[in-house]
């Protein structure tokens, strides 16, 4: 069935003990696709993705993917996927080459892999024993090992987690890659510019509900303008209400915390007028007014009342 999605995830439910990790999520990737899961910490991402790549079964609901089931197809799907966990799972004392080469000879037709490991900036570690790599190391080892088998879909779970911006760019520029051939990444982050940049495709999770999704131009109302207002001392009570009142429909004002707030709309004169007039009218020095374009942060922010911090 070539054109059923890569993955496909209805109803699912998981939980450790009382704790409800994953609450009755609906995912949908398509093939060829970079999708990004999007989620504060304990959103419930690491699991959801354990759970496609058939390390967890579904304590309800469905999981299919590539049209098979992750955990009664397991074998079948296993040479199909390619899997960087948190933690890339090579052994302590393995030097990061030999571990390389070692997935490699699991696979029918891998990639070169001096190439990879050049590709992906293991270049000058082939030979250090896998606990002494850095945790940027680690992860480009982890990168290589999941992409090796030239899988038709790749799971990465936080795959930029502890690298440098040099790493960050050229696993961003490797994934890229992949989905222009036709690779379907699926990857899971809490970087919101990672997720603006690299994904076609934006799950945001929060409590292991899907709160939003959508392309990263879907989800930010491309072009809608913000503002971050920013005071020197707490706003006084009912704040935010008295200043949506003065700025009227159109506007949306979204308090942060007690000395900032987000106001989406249109960033005209008028609009920063009112908010001046609107501060020296309740006694409130600003300390900063930013002007900017409506970004995943300020998603978040509006659907759930928090920030979401890296
Ligand atoms: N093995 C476990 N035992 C008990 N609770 C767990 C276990 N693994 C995860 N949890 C809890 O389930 C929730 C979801 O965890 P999960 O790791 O899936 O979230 P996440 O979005 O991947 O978070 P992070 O970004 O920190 O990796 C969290 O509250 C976490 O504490």
């Amino acid at each position: 069935m070539p054109s059923s999605p890569a993955v496909e995830v209805a109803g699912l439910v998981m939980r450790y003990g009382d704790k409800v990790a994953v609450d009755g999520l609906d995912l949908r990737v398509e093939r060829g696709t970079i999708t990004a899961v999007l989620g504060p910490n304990g959103a419930g991402k690491t699991t959801t993705l354990e759970t496609c790549e058939g390390y967890r079964k579904p304590q309800a609901g469905t999981v299919r993917v590539l049209g098979l089931d992750p955990v009664a197809d397991h074998r079948a799907l296993l040479p199909r996927i390619g899997v960087m966990l948190q933690g890339s799972g090579a052994w302590s004392g393995v030097r990061a080459m030999e571990m390389l080469r070692h997935i490699a000879t699991l696979h029918a037709n891998p990639l070169d892999v001096d190439m990879l490991a050049e590709r992906v900036g293991l270049g000058d570690c082939g030979r250090t024993p896998y606990r002494r790599l850095s945790g940027g190391q680690q992860q480009r080892l982890g990168l290589a090992m999941a992409v090796v088998g030239r899988p038709e879909v790749v799971f990465v779970d936080e795959p930029t987690a502890g690298m440098d911006p040099l790493a960050r760019r050229t696993t961003w520029e490797l994934l890229t890659e992949l989905r222009d051939d036709g690779v379907t990444v699926v990857l899971t982050t809490h970087y919101m510019d990672e997720a603006e940049r690299l994904a076609d495709q934006i799950h945001i999770i929060d409590h292991g509900r899907m709160i939003a999704s959508g392309s990263p131009l879907e989800l930010t109302r491309g072009g809608t303008a913000t503002i971050r207002l920013v005071v020197t001392k707490p706003f006084p009570d009912g704040a935010p209400a008295s200043l949506q009142a003065a700025l009227g429909d159109g506007v949306e004002v979204t308090p942060i915390n007690e000395v900032s707030l987000l106001v989406t709309g249109p960033a005209d004169h008028t609009t920063l007028a009112t908010v001046g007039r609107w501060c020296e009218e309740q006694g409130v020095l600003p300390e900063s007014l930013n002007l900017g374009q409506r970004n995943l942060e300020d998603v978040f922010l509006e659907l759930t009342g928090r920030e979401l911090k890296p």
